[in-house]
C-alpha cells in the first residue's frame, strides 16, 4: 500500500505534498538561538531543508540571545549542532554556503534598547541576500519572554515588512486556560491568528499525518469508524528517558501539561473528529475543535476513576540503573506526574461510551507511540459455529505505530494451518516505514517548512489550546490538591504503575504491554 502517496494528495499540507508548492524566500529570526531546542531541532531541520534544495539559496537567520556570541561563533554553534545530529554533514563548501547565511544579535529581549538593534539586523541581512521581507519570528524561548518580544516586534516596525510576517510559538502554550489567554491576548496585539503557528511537534510525525487519510480515504475502515464497531481507542506516547536538562520546567509542568495537553489531545482529535467538508486547513480544524469540545468533563472527585498519576523510582531502564525523579531533580517531596494514564469518554453521536485509553509517562520500559483501535468482538464467533476451538475470538485491531519504526498493522484471525480446528490471530502489514520510503524527515522540518508555504493545518489553533486547557484544568487542580495522596510510584524501567491497569479494565480493555515485542500487533 503506498501511504506515501495517498497521503500527500489528500490532505493537504501532511506530508510530502509540500514538495509541489512554490517556497518563497524567508528571513528566520530566532529568539533563544543558543537553547536547547534551536540546537537539537532546528537547526538540523532547516539544515535538511537546505540539503534536500527547498529552502537552498532562499533563506537566512538572524540568532536572537542574550549570549556575547559574533556571527562567526554563531556559526559554529549551529555547524556544531548540525554535525552532531548528522556526522560530517556541514564541512568545506557545503558548510560555508549554509553557514554563511546565519547572523547573530546578541540581545536581552527584556531590554527594548537592545532588541532596537535587530531591525537594523534584519535590513541589513534581507539586503545581502535580496530576501522579498518575509519574515518567521521564531520563539524558542520560555513562554514569559513571548509577551516583550511581540511588543518590541510591534513598536520597532518589523512587522510592516513588504512580505509575511508569521510567529512559531513553542509550548507550553500557557500553564492553565487563563495563563494561556493572557499570552493568546498578548500574540493578538502583534499578531494575526491566521500568521500565529503554534507547534505540536507530534502534528509534524508521518504516522500522525497519516491518521485522517487512513480513515477519510479508505472504503474499509471509514464506514467502521464509529462507535458501533469501534469498542476501544488506545493512544500510547512513552519514553525511556528521564527529563534531562530541562528540570525546571519539568517540575512545574508533569506529565499532564508536559503531554497530555498537547500531544496526546490532538491525537486524540485526529482519531475522533468528523471527516471535514474540504481538506483545507480552518474546515481540518474546524473538525478537530469539535471533537476536543465534546471530551467529557471531569469534576474534581470524579478524576480518581479516570486518570491515574505517577512517578518514578530508581530502576533499570535499558540495562542502565537510574535514579528516581526525586533524585534526578534534587526534590525529595516532589509530587510532580512523570506519568499518566487516563480514560476519555467524547460525548458526541460518534462516540459516545466509547473509551479513550491514554498513557504517557518518562522512564518506562519501552519508548513507544502508538495508536490502537480495538474493534468490536463479533457476538457469534466461527467457534460456535463451526466447532473450532481454542481462546476468546480476538478482535480485530488496526494499529498505527508512529514511533520509533513507522508502520500500520491490521490484526484478524484465522484458521491455525497445523490444526484447523484452531484459530490464531494473525497481523497483516499494511505499510512499514522502511518498505515504502517512509524515512521521512524529521517533525521539526515538515513543521518548518509548513510555516514558509503559509500552512496552518498542522498547528494548534487557539480554539483548540483553549478545548484542551478547559479539559486539562480540573484535573491539574485536583493533581494540585492532592499532593502525594494518590501518587502512584513505578520503578524506572517498568510498564508504568499497575493502578492504570485497574482504571482500565474499570472502562474496557486492559492497556497492552510495552514489554513485550510482539504488542500491540500481535495479542
Ligand atoms: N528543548 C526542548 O526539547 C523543547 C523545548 N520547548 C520549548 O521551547 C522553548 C525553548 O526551550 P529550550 O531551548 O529547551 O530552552 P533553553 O533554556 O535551552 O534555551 C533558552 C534560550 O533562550 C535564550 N534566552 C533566555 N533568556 C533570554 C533573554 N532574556 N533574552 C534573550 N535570550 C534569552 C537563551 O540564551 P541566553 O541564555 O544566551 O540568553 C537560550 O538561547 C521553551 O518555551 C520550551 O518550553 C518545547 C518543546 C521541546
Ligand atoms: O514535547 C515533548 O516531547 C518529547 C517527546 O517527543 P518525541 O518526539 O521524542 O516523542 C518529550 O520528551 C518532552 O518532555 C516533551 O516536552
Amino acid at each position: 500500500m503506498i501511504v506515501g502517496e495517498l497521503h500527500g494528495d489528500v490532505c493537504k499540507g501532511a506530508g510530502d505534498v509540500h514538495r509541489q508548492v512554490d517556497v518563497p524566500d524567508v528571513l528566520f529570526i530566532f529568539f533563544g538561538a543558543t537553547g536547547d531546542l534551536a540546537r537539537r531541532k532546528l537547526y538540523p531541520a532547516l539544515y535538511e531543508l537546505w540539503r534536500s534544495g527547498e529552502l537552498r539559496g532562499r533563506m537566512a537567520v538572524v540568532g536572537v540571545s542574550r549570549r556575547p556570541f559574533d556571527d562567526e561563533a554563531y556559526r559554529e554553534f549551529v555547524r556544531k549542532a548540525v554535525n552532531e545530529y548528522r556526522p560530517f554533514a556541514l564541512y568545506g563548501e557545503a558548510a560555508s554556503s549554509f553557514l554563511e547565511r546565519f547572523f547573530f544579535l546578541s540581545a536581552d529581549v527584556g531590554k527594548p534598547e537592545e532588541t532596537a538593534k535587530l531591525a537594523a539586523r534584519i535590513a541589513e541581512v534581507e539586503e545581502r541576500f535580496s530576501l522579498s521581507g518575509n519574515r518567521v519570528f521564531y520563539l524558542s524561548i520560555a513562554p514569559q519572554h513571548f509577551a516583550p518580544i511581540a511588543q518590541s516586534l510591534r513598536t520597532s516596525g518589523l512587522l510592516e515588512s513588504r512580505g509575511f510576517r508569521r510567529v512559531v510559538i513553542e509550548k507550553p502554550f500557557g500553564w492553565d486556560l487563563r495563563s494561556a489567554r493572557e499570552l493568546n491576548a498578548a500574540l493578538l496585539g502583534a499578531f494575526d491568528e491566521r500568521d500565529i503557528y503554534r507547534i505540536d511537534h507530534y502534528l509534524g510525525k508521518a504516522m500522525v499525518q497519516n491518521i485522517a487519510v487512513l480513515r477519510f480515504a479508505n472504503l474499509l475502515f471509514e464506514p467502521l469508524w464509529n462507535r458501533h464497531y469501534i469498542a476501544q481507542v488506545e493512544i500510547t506516547a512513552t519514553e525511556t528517558v528521564g527529563v534531562g536538562d530541562r528540570k525546571g520546567y519539568y517540575e512545574a509542568a508533569g506529565a499532564l501539561r508536559d503531554m497530555v495537553q498537547n500531544h496526546i489531545l490532538q491525537m486524540v482529535a485526529m482519531v475522533a473528529m468528523e471527516p471535514p467538508g474540504r481538506f483545507e486547513p480552518e474546515a481540518i480544524r474546524d473538525e478537530k475543535v469539535k471533537a476536543l469540545r465534546s471530551l467529557r468533563i471531569y469534576r474534581p472527585e470524579e478524576v480518581p476513576l479516570f486518570v491515574v498519576r505517577g512517578q518514578y523510582r530508581s530502576g533499570v531502564t535499558l540495562g542502565e540503573a537510574v535514579p528516581g525523579y526525586r533524585e534526578e531533580i534534587g526534590n525529595p517531596s516532589s509530587t510532580t506526574e512523570t506519568y499518566v494514564a487516563a480514560v476519555l469518554f467524547l460525548e458526541n453521536f460518534r462516540w459516545w461510551g466509547v473509551p479513550f485509553l491514554v498513557r504517557t509517562g518518562k522512564r518506562l520500559a519501552r519508548k513507544r507511540t502508538d495508536i490502537v483501535i480495538h474493534f468490536h468482538t463479533l457476538p457469534l464467533t466461527v467457534k460456535a459455529l463451526s466447532g473450532i476451538e481454542g481462546e476468546e475470538l480476538a478482535p480485530n485491531r488496526l494499529i498505527l505505530r508512529v514511533q520509533p519504526d513507522e508502520g500500520i498493522f491490521l490484526t484478524f484471525n484465522v484458521r491455525a494451518s497445523r490444526s484447523p480446528f484452531q484459530l490464531v490471530p494473525t497481523a497483516m502489514e499494511l505499510s512499514r516505514g522502511e518498505a515504502i520510503g517512509f524515512n521521512t524527515p524529521e517533525a521539526y522540518e515538515r513543521l518548518l517548512y509548513d510555516v514558509v508555504v503559509g500552512d496552518p493545518t498542522n498547528f494548534t489553533r487557539w480554539d483548540e489550546v483553549e478545548a484542551a486547557w478547559r479539559w486539562v484544568d480540573p484535573i491539574a487542580e485536583f493533581f494540585a490538591a492532592a499532593g502525594e495522596e494518590g501518587l502512584a510510584f513505578y520503578p524506572a524501567g517498568s510498564e508504568g504503575p499497575e493502578e492504570a491497569q485497574r482504571i482500565a479494565r474499570r472502562h474496557g480493555l486492559p492497556f497492552t504491554s510495552l514489554v513485550d515485542e510482539r504488542a500491540p500487533v500481535l495479542p
